[in-house]
């Protein structure tokens, strides 16, 4: 059995907590029963010791597959990662949304997809990572009374990601320890106003309005601060024709948005920028997670 999930990017400006969109890099894992448990851990993450041995995904699995089985088996875990860790790229909600998928493929039971997202809410109570991970596409969604509140729309072909990954990982936990604890009523507004045209301009498909509606006050300029290189790499993705460029979930990444035709002009210029940091071009994923029996 096969599951993938994609990456994501959260936030996407102005909309902290509730904004994410899927990328087409995604985490697989294949699943086999198996005399003995083993792990076996390729691409991202392969050479950090502690993925293996005290694995947040094997440990979720097993809360779901106890739960929903009462044979003893054991597997083969085999997964293949181009998410980075910690880079604001959704590397645990993929975790997370592929652990649960597995564990209810494994048995043969069906889980609807919001089914899924809302037993992936208990590991990660920010929607904008999982509901993309689980939908694909854009994705604005909010939380009430424990459930996911959300409306997705496919991005169309014609666009393409340019993401800048850095060397250095940013947790989200002590990324979002550099955020105030107050805002004032200005940037409240101020976010308020741009996540909604933000919204509107991908419901609309209205791409030149991006550069407007993408501006942010609550968040970014706080987490960057921990690598203000990253405002230059911002504003060489402006300047070098992209659609947008926000700092990706809680960092380190920076996700732009380009034209397709543009994407190969904005990637070298990135690429000769900041040689000392990967620069991808991708495409965006419209499915969410894959399961394959
Ligand atoms: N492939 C993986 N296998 C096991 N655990 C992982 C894997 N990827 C991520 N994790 C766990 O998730 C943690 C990273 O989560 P964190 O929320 O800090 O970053 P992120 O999900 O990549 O970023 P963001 O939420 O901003 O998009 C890692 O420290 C690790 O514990
Ligand atoms: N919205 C979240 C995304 C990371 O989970 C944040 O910015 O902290």
């Amino acid at each position: 059995m096969k599951v993938s999930v994609p990456a994501t990017s959260a936030n996407l400006g102005p909309g902290f907590d509730c904004l994410g969109l899927a990328i087409s890099m995604k985490n697989q894992v294949i699943i086999r029963p198996s005399k003995f448990h083993s792990v076996s851990l390729k691409g991202e993450g392969a050479n950090n010791p502690a993925l293996k041995d005290n694995n947040m995904f094997i440990s979720i699995f097993n809360d779901f597959y106890h739960n929903l089985s009462h044979k003893k088996r054991h597997f083969r875990f085999e997964f293949q990662n181009e998410i980075p860790l910690s880079r604001g790229l959704g590397s645990s909600s993929a975790v997370i949304v592929s652990a649960i998928a597995s564990a209810y493929a494994i048995e043969g039971i069906k889980l609807e997809k919001d089914k899924l997202l809302n037993l992936a809410l208990a590991y990660e109570s920010h929607p904008d990572n999982i509901t993309p991970a689980v939908m694909g596409g854009f994705n604005v969604a909010c939380v009430q009374e424990n459930e996911v509140k959300y409306i997705n729309k496919a991005i169309p072909k014609t666009l393409k990601a340019v993401i800048v990954v850095p060397n250095r990982a940013i947790s989200t936990q002590m990324s979002r320890k550099t955020l105030p604890f107050k805002y004032s009523k200005e940037d409240t507004v101020f976010n308020i106003s741009h996540s909604s045209l933000l919204t509107a301009a991908f419901m609309a498909e209205d791409w030149e309005m991006l550069k407007y509606a993408s501006n942010d006050q609550i968040h970014q300029k706080y987490r960057m601060k921990q690598m203000p290189e990253l405002f230059d790499v911002q504003k060489t993705a402006l300047k070098e024709g992209a659609l947008m460029s926000t700092l990706s979930g809680s960092g380190s990444t920076l996700f732009s948005m380009t034209y397709s035709d543009d994407s190969k002009n904005l990637e070298k210029a990135l690429k000769l920028k900041f040689p000392h940091f990967r620069v991808f071009t991708v495409d965006f994923d419209n499915v969410g997670v894959r399961i394959e029996i």
